[in-house]
């Protein structure tokens, strides 16, 4: 079973699945009469129908077991999700490129430092949120409107990735 090696999160990395929502490296402009940076538009909602609403949520999810053997990944095909957590914890990210059924060789991992979220692009596979701590809580921004917007890939038995933070720390 392939073991997922976990990287850094980064915008330059992570530019095939969406954008790095994080004031690190990113430009501002000054507002609130010089008190205040405006780190602006770090992100796009987008949307698929003319009536879809973009909206937000907070999603309190618990750290499933780790070592986890990742079987499934999702998307959205309507619309991005966005992450942000809300306590400054890290958090897993595991995704892999828009496509009609993910390519279990592309499934990417990367760690997401606690200052980071995440927005995933339209159609963009990705696993269901792994909080690290025993329980998280994330801003969410995503669609909601009419049809299907959640599809769900199974892998095969012999397609499925370990994911494994402990045992990376441990090679440091
Ligand atoms: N189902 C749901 O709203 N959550 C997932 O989309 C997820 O990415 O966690
Ligand atoms: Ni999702």
């Amino acid at each position: 079973m392939r073991t997922l090696q976990i990287e850094p999160l980064t915008k330059d990395a992570f530019a095939p699945f969406g954008d790095v929502i994080e004031t690190a490296g990113s430009d501002y402009f000054m507002i609130n009469n010089g008190s205040t940076r405006r780190y602006h538009q770090l992100a796009t909602v987008q949307t698929g129908l003319p009536e879809d609403k973009a909206i937000i949520s907070i999603f309190r999810a618990q750290a499933l077991p780790m070592p986890l053997t990742v079987r499934m990944l999702e998307r959205h095909p309507l619309g991005s999700q966005a992450f942000v957590p809300l306590h400054g914890k890290s958090f897993l990210v595991v995704v892999a490129p828009a496509s009609d059924l993910p390519d279990a060789d592309q499934v990417r991992a990367f760690l997401a430092d606690g200052s980071q979220g995440v927005n995933y692009h339209r159609g963009v596979w990705h696993h269901p949120i792994l909080a690290l701590a025993p329980e998280d809580d994330f801003l969410v921004v995503d669609r909601s409107g009419a049809g299907n917007n959640c599809d769900e890939h199974f892998f095969d038995d012999d397609q499925a990735m370990r994911l494994d933070p402990q045992q990376q720390a441990d090679e440091r």
